[in-house]
């Protein structure tokens, strides 16, 4: 069967919309809504191919991009490799110069448009943050003071797991905790080893091991993410579905000193081979972000990194 390159490129206004256009309907997967893009060329990389679409469909000049995620997906008929760019500036006013349709979309109005199969995992990394701290502590007072560090910095997105406690402390805290989150509009997930009852709402992060055990997604409307450690438990989350992952250790890590590190080539080479947003995990420090976008991570994670 065909196979083609495409980049696309995820563009943001100052509100933070996405711009969208409508596949003219004589195309593959025609009168479908996407992502601006299209096929590479051979003398192209996926940031030149992007440069030069935006350019020819929506007479823009992208200033700087970087790889948000890249995704493999067989249609009937076709099979594509989509490299998605996220792009960080751009000059011009779009105008569509091939006389398509786009729109201006909040993120929280992407579901009401019908996007191509492929564009699941777009979805969710666009709405994904690029940070994803872990907190605990031994005590409601110490998980609540990790809380208000990790929000003073901007990071929306959290791993609770306070696995010290027992499951009175644990419950007790995580009540104190929720409240904490709704208030400052943050999102949480649950360690999965933490002894509490979940709610269906409420954001699950399965620990490798659980992720072992499970064949299937847990039950949840929030976030599923899992601690993957090499290749084969990042294709059991992406074959569970899960929204995200957690590729660790990147770096030598004192928190797990017996664990060889990867390195970022083979974060590199192993986040390319799945289709679900990866964060880098282990040893990052503040100076590593922009090369974890570059090795294609969604983003980073960590307990260190935002402390100190
Ligand atoms: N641009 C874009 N293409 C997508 C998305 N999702 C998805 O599955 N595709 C598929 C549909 C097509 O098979 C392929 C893109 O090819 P295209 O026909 O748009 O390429 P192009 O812009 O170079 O068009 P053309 O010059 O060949 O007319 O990727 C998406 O979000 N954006
Ligand atoms: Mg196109």
């Amino acid at each position: 069967m065909a196979k083609i390159d495409v980049a696309i490129g995820v563009v943001r206004d100052r509100a933070g919309r996405v711009l969208i256009s409508k596949r003219k309907s004589d195309t593959h997967q025609g009168g479908l809504w996407e992502f601006p893009g299209g096929k590479i060329e051979q003398s192209e990389n996926d940031e030149q191919a992007l440069n030069r679409e935006l350019f020819e469909e929506l007479n823009i000049r992208v200033i700087n991009s970087s790889p948000l995620i890249k995704i493999n997906f067989s249609y009937p008929d076709l099979i594509v490799q989509l490299h998605v760019r996220e792009v960080y500036g751009f000059d011009g006013e779009v105008f569509g110069r091939e006389g398509q349709r786009f729109k201006w979309v909040a993120l929280h109005e992407l579901s009401d448009y019908e996007f191509p199969a492929a564009n699941k995992p777009i979805l969710t990394a666009i709405k994904l943050e690029q940070h994803y701290a872990i907190i605990g502590g031994n005590n409601t007072r110490e998980i609540l003071l990790e809380l208000d560090n990790v929000w003073k910095q901007g990071v929306g997105l959290i791993q609770i797991r306070a696995k010290e406690l027992c499951a009175a402390d644990a419950e007790e805290a995580l009540e104190v905790v929720r409240g904490k989150c709704k208030e400052l509009n943050m999102t949480y997930l649950i360690n999965s080893q933490m002894p509490v009852k979940r709610y269906l709402d409420e954001g699950v992060h399965l620990t490798s091991a659980d992720l072992k055990l499970l064949n299937q997604r847990p039950q949840s409307s929030g976030y599923v993410a899992a601690s993957c450690h090499n290749l084969q438990e990042l294709y059991k989350a992406e074959q569970m579905a899960l929204d995200f992952a957690v590729l660790s250790p990147v770096m030598p890590t004192s928190s797990h000193p017996e664990a060889k590190a990867l390195g970022w080539q083979q974060f590199k080479e192993w986040v390319t081979k799945v289709n679900i947003p990866v964060f880098a995990l282990g040893g990052i420090s503040r100076q590593d972000f922009k090369k974890a976008l570059a090795c294609g991570a969604q983003g980073v994670s960590g307990i260190s990194l935002y402390k100190g």
